[in-house]
């Protein structure tokens, strides 16, 4: 289908499908990339951004930071592509719906789903903080909800500096309307706006004088449940140092409400009760926006309703969320859907979890035996590797072979930092490293130091006997669509026989005890993404390593150089 953009310019090797829609700063559509097939979404930036040079120099040096930013919660960023006619983002294209039309056709998400949509939104900004980005301008219309109820990131830096506040009025900071630079904190305020709106329906500040709103009104924490009363006040601290420090901080107190108000499996029954919510939302026409509302909703707020007419309604959305996610459990099981999941005990369906499962209740063996074996038909693929953070980096790109009777070979260009920053070839096999000198392959022993080092530390941490010890060192491990979520202590993962040297190193150079990790397979449960991330409890080591896998079963076999 012919389709036009703004001015006409599209971004060369896609041919476009239809349009997603569009906002302050341009329309998104839906294309196909004309070599790979993939389905990816495309922004235009349209008017003020695209003729703000400095905006597009920010964004720029934003852009590189994005590509190698890789989170299960945040949209992959493909490319930022710039001509005389245009300006575009290519990004990975989420089947699903905005949290925008799910807020407009639905109303209130209940408290589950809020607190589910809370959690995923945080972990999204957890990871971009770590790479230094922060979003800008999060409002409902950047989260977006896929199909198996996870809530997605978009849009991270693009609103041009000094105009956060405009770009997201119903979500911006007061410091923000002051003119100082989006930061941490505007980004915990914003995704603390946002669960305000799908716990009650509306932002927690409407009116026409946002600024004053957002600076002087009484936070109307007294709206929602009231278990969730403390991280409404936190999260929209008019001071930014009385808000959490950071994302993770203000993670664990969202974990630990939650846990105590509606027991361990809230986020399985919040992520059941958002995939509904959205797949409700798609299915309908978009409602027409509602005229913004009047000042006087703001004397509402300020006239607190009693506690107990606030509590019998949370009573009454967690009720009514409990039922959906039951009978959509039973009906996933019935129809023996290929995404069937365990259901998660919930309190009202088995009070006694079983202690032989992760928290999470997923079950590792057969999910292990399963990449075993597809893995094992496959021989070998493709992939990237990083490892970034406080202690140390180290990138590597190439392919391996996996071995029955010992570790996978590896051939890669890898380089790290200090003595080993310059780029280098090497091939891994068994215990031997071979490095490429000129014309020449040099070899030495895989436990030295620099360079051979560097690729057995690659070879660790992107092996798929790494994928399967954290699995199998699992205390938590929970199933979100194609992605499996855990966490695992160092001290089992430093006894791993493919990985333990280096998860020995992660322990004592980022001084903590324990890793989270995701990992996604495609449909065939093989590997696609692999993610490891270790911080300390004063969140200033970070260690996060991603793997990338492609190309399962078509790549040649990894042979020692002659
Ligand atoms: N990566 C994506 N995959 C699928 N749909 C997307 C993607 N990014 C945006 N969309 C959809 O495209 C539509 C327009 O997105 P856009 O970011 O322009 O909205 P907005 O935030 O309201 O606008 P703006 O940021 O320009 O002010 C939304 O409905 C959104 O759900």
């Amino acid at each position: 289908m012919a389709f036009t953009v703004v001015d006409g310019w599209t971004v060369p090797g896609f041919t476009h499908e239809r349009d997603l829609g569009g906002g302050g700063s341009g329309r998104v559509v839906l294309a196909v990339d004309d070599q790979t097939r993939t389905k990816v979404a495309i922004k235009y930036l349209d008017g003020a951004p695209r003729a703000d040079e400095a905006f597009l120099a920010r964004f720029r040096a934003a852009a590189r930071s994005l590509s190698q930013l890789e989170d299960p919660n945040v949209v992959d960023f493909y490319d930022f592509v710039e001509a005389p006619d245009g300006a575009a983002i290519v990004m990975e294209r989420i089947d699903g719906v905005g949290l925008r039309r799910v807020l407009a056709v639905q109303g209130p998400t209940g408290p589950l789903a809020a607190l589910s949509m809370l959690g995923g939104t945080l972990l999204g900004l957890a990871a971009a903080h770590a790479c230094d980005v922060v979003h800008g301008a999060l409002r409902p219309s950047n989260v977006l909800i896929d199909g198996h109820g996870n809530a997605r990131l978009a849009d991270f830096a693009t609103a041009p500096a000094g105009t956060e506040a405009q770009s997201g009025p119903a979500y911006a900071a007061p410091e923000l309307w002051d003119g100082a630079p989006a930061g941490v904190s505007t980004d915990l305020y914003a995704a603390t706006a946002i669960f305000f709106e799908c716990l009650t329906g509306r932002p927690p500040f409407a009116g026409r004088n946002m600024a004053k709103l957002h600076r002087e009104a009484p936070i109307p924490a007294e709206e929602v449940p009231g278990p969730l009363r403390t991280l409404i006040t936190q999260g929209l601290a008019k001071d930014p140092d009385e808000r959490p420090k950071s994302a993770a901080d203000f993670l664990g107190a969202v974990e630990d409400a939650a846990v105590s108000a509606y027991g361990p499996s809230w986020e399985a029954q919040g992520r059941g009760r958002l995939t509904e919510l959205s797949a409700q939302a798609a299915a309908q026409p978009e409602p027409k926006p509602k005229p913004a509302r009047s000042s006087g909703r703001n004397a509402i707020i300020a006239a607190a309703p009693s506690a107990g007419g606030s509590r019998g309604r949370w009573i009454a959305l967690a009720a009514a969320g409990l039922v959906v996610v039951a009978a959509a459990g039973g009906a996933a099981l019935l129809s023996g859907g290929g995404d069937a999941q365990p259901p998660d005990p919930t309190p009202a369906q088995n009070s006694s979890p079983q202690p032989s499962l992760p928290h999470g209740g997923v079950d590792p063996a057969p999910l292990i035996a399963r990449i075993d074996q597809v893995t094992a038909r496959a021989a070998g693929a493709r992939f990237t590797f990083s490892r970034k953070g406080c202690c140390g980096t180290a990138t590597g790109r190439g392919s391996f072979g996996l071995a029955a009777d010992g570790p996978s070979s590896f051939s890669m260009t890898l380089s790290g930092s200090g003595a080993t920053r310059k780029a280098a070839q090497a091939v891994l096999v068994r215990d031997v490293v071979y490095l490429r000198a000129g014309k020449r392959w040099r070899h030495s022993p895989a436990n030295g130091r620099g360079y051979p080092a560097l690729a057995e530390q690659i070879r660790q941490g992107g092996s798929v006997a790494n994928l399967t010890a954290l699995l199998r060192s699992a205390t938590t491990l929970r199933k979100s669509g194609a992605v499996y979520q855990g966490e695992a202590p160092l001290a089992t993962l430093a006894q791993a026989p493919a990985a333990g040297p280096l998860y020995a190193e992660i322990a004592r150079t980022t001084g903590t005890d324990k890793v989270s990790f995701a990992v996604r397979l495609d449909r065939g449960d093989l590997p696609v993404k692999l993610w490891i991330r270790a911080q300390d409890a004063t969140r200033k080591r970070t260690q996060v390593l991603t793997t990338s896998y492609s190309a399962w079963g078509r790549t040649p076999p990894v042979k020692a150089p002659r």
